[in-house]
């Protein structure tokens, strides 16, 4: 069974293609999301992410406080080093108990938005990004979250250029509005058959 990591940077459209993969009945792991669930059941990591980023990441007992804590993190890559550290191996060891459960496919899909900072296409038999133009995958970002651009564009400041991550990964998906992204998914499908 082969491992097929899915990323993109802030707004590309990473998890409109997951989608389509899953339609086409593949088995889809949103790192994001298991980093979300991770961040409020794991109580050692909970502790942990207190201990370094103050008691006010969290409130009403295990409840992430994500603003305050995306406004420390984006805007220090040091203090964006020191919670990828605390929880990019807890996500790691659940991708694997879920991957290890998943019998009779022939791949699965791993989405991550830093696949490459993180290093965990290592783990991956292939890679694919899904790129957009910067302005246009900012303006998604507001429209669906409510945020400013300088929000958005911190975010997208503080992970790779999408041409460094183009020469890591092994197929590009472009997300222009232009080209169609449905035909683009179904030809590596075939592929991964
Ligand atoms: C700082 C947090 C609480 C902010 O939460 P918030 O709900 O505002 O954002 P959310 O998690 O939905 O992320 C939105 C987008 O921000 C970008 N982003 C998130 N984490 C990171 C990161 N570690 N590095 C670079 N960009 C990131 C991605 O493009 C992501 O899709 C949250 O992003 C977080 O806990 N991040 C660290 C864990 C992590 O790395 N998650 C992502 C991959 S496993
Ligand atoms: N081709 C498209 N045309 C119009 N809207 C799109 C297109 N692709 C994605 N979107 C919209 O843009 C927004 C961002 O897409 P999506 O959530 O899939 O991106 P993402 O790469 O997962 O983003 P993030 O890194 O922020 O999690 C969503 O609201 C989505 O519906």
């Amino acid at each position: 069974m082969l491992k097929i990591g899915l990323t993109g940077n802030i707004g590309s459209g990473k998890t409109t293609v997951a989608k389509v993969f899953e339609v086409l009945g593949i088995p889809v792991f949103y790192a994001d999301d298991a980093a979300k669930q991770i961040m409020v059941t794991d109580a050692e990591l909970i502790e942990e992410v207190k201990r370094t980023f103050g008691n006010s990441a969290y409130s009403n007992g295990n409840q992430l406080n994500r603003k305050y804590l995306a406004d420390i993190v984006f805007a220090d890559e040091n203090e964006l080093t020191k919670l990828n550290a605390l929880v990019h191996p807890a996500v790691f060891r659940a991708f694997d108990v879920w991957a290890s459960k998943i019998k009779k496919v022939p791949y699965v899909v791993k989405e991550a938005a830093i696949l490459f900072e993180s290093g965990s296409y290592k783990m991956c038999d292939y890679s694919i990004m899904v790129s957009a133009p910067l302005d246009m995958r900012l303006g998604r970002v507001m429209k669906r979250d409510g945020i400013t651009y300088e929000e958005a564009a911190r975010r997208e400041a503080r992970q790779y250029p999408e041409n460094e991550k183009a020469k890591l990964a092994s197929y590009t998906i472009t997300n222009d509005g232009h080209q169609l992204v449905i035909p683009q998914v179904l030809a590596l499908h075939q592929q991964f058959l």
